[in-house]
């Protein structure tokens, strides 16, 4: 199922379980602008090569709108408007003052050098610098970027508005990023897990996992599980997939990641095929990729007792019926990966401030912020009777909907 249809679908069973009145309904699911910009470059060999770059601004309802800037090939209109929607009710559940927003450009990172890599991010960054702003929209990295990136669109914005580090989050923490926040999508996912599976008399330690990406978010996950005590049995990233069940030595792959840029061929475990990652034998499923990775053609060979939604929209709505019937907890994105925009709004307000925080008070604070959002997902599973995903999203947008109401909309 189409990404934008997944997630409209999940957003309007909310909103019946939540009573809104449908116009109300009809003006939370628009979104608030759509941005589409030519990005034509001059490549390494003299060519030329044009990109087609997106920012969707999902809602503002709550404070400036946030999310993350995608590079991958299959970034369409679409998908960014379903990870933007997303993320307006990722920070209402997260209860960060803020909206939500995505952007991304469809190009092949890897295929890009370095110097190609800058030269589109800041012919990105002329295209948006009016429309974002520390108090409009704030950007973050998501799949394919990364601080660097931050700090690209922060000199190019400075060029046009002034040295503002707070306008992008995930920066590199010389240029005022925030310490913690390459770690806090895994380390949230970390925080999260354990709390659900607390609730069912378990712990990190003793469960088998598998982890479906391995880049910022699937390698902190594995490597903080790894030290609660985790067994990570597979792990998968675009070059491939690698086995062993009696857990595979995290330090060493992260090494051997950092050196060979994938984990295809590392010694400490056994090849196997990378479409069987998401149904190999474990207690706990981590997709940390791409979305719609688990849908009705393989929801029902799915091993794992629980799947912890550390991507965006990794299951559709149909596999979310597959699951449950099959006794499956899924902890949903929404919630599962919201420690990555808890940390962002941590740098913002840092940089805000001019004051930094330790690396122990961004963990600690995110933990109180994670299990407070744990603990209202639940309340409103019992208020409404229902499974973790529509606990999230009726939190969400109840949220998003009374700041609506609150605002008005008299012209
Ligand atoms: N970076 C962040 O703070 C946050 C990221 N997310 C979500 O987490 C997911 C991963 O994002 P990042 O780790 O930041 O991206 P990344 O670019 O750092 O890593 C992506 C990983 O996925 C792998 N991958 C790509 N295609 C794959 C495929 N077909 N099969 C298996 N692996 C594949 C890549 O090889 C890489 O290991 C995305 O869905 C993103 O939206 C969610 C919240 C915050
Ligand atoms: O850190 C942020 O502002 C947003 C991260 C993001 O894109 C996401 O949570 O999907």
């Amino acid at each position: 199922m189409n990404a934008l249809a997944a997630t409209s679908r999940n957003f309007r069973q909310a909103a019946r379980l939540l009573g809104l009145d449908s116009k109300l309904e009809k003006s939370l699911l628009i979104p608030f602008r759509e941005i589409k910009v030519e990005c034509t470059i001059p490549k390494d060999d003299g060519t030329l090569a044009s990109f087609v770059g997106f920012r969707v601004q999902h809602d503002n309802a709550r404070g400036p709108m946030k999310g993350g800037i995608r590079y991958h090939p299959e970034v369409d209109p679409d998908e960014v408007n379903a990870l933007a929607q997303l993320m307006t009710w990722k920070t209402a559940v997260a209860n960060v003052p803020y909206g939500g927003a995505k952007g991304g450009i469809g190009c092949d990172p890897g295929k890009l050098s370095i110097s190609e890599l800058e030269r589109l991010t800041r012919v990105f960054t002329q295209k948006i610098h009016d429309l974002i702003g520390v108090h409009t929209d704030v950007p973050a990295p998501d799949m394919g970027t990364n601080p660097q990136t931050m700090a690209w669109i922060l000199d190019e914005y400075a060029k046009f508005h002034g040295y503002s580090p707070a306008v992008v989050t995930g920066k590199p923490v010389d240029l005022g990023g925030s310490l913690g926040r390459d770690a806090a999508t895994g380390r949230g996912v970390l925080f999260a897990t354990a709390a659900l599976l607390q609730d069912y008399g378990k712990s990190i330690s003793g469960q088998r996992f598998v982890i479906q990406g391995f880049g910022n978010v699937g390698s902190w996950a594995a490597q903080l599980i790894n030290e609660g005590g985790g067994k990570i049995v597979a792990v998968s990233d675009i070059s491939g997939a690698i086995r062993n069940p009696n857990g595979i030595d995290i330090t060493s792959l992260v090494k051997y990641v950092k050196d060979k840029r994938g984990i295809k061929g590392f010694p400490g475990a056994d090849p196997i095929d990378a479409n069987s990652i998401l149904i190999e034998d474990c207690d706990v499923l981590i997709p940390a990729a791409l979305g719609g990775v688990i849908n009705k053609e393989n929801a029902n060979e799915i091993r794992a007792k629980f799947i912890i939604e550390a991507a965006n929209h990794p299951c559709d709505p149909e596999a979310d019926e597959i699951l449950s019937k099959k006794g499956v907890v899924i902890l949903p994105d929404i919630f599962a990966n919201s420690g990555g925009v808890t940390v962002s709004y941590f740098e913002w307000v840092q940089n805000i401030q001019c004051f930094m925080w330790s690396e122990e008070k961004v963990n600690g604070v995110l933990k109180t912020y994670m299990t407070k959002g744990y603990n209202d997902v639940k309340e409103m599973c019992k208020t409404h009777n229902c499974d973790l995903r529509m606990g999230a999203f009726t939190l969400g947008v109840n949220r998003v909907a009374r700041a609506t109401v609150l605002r008005g909309w008299e012209a």
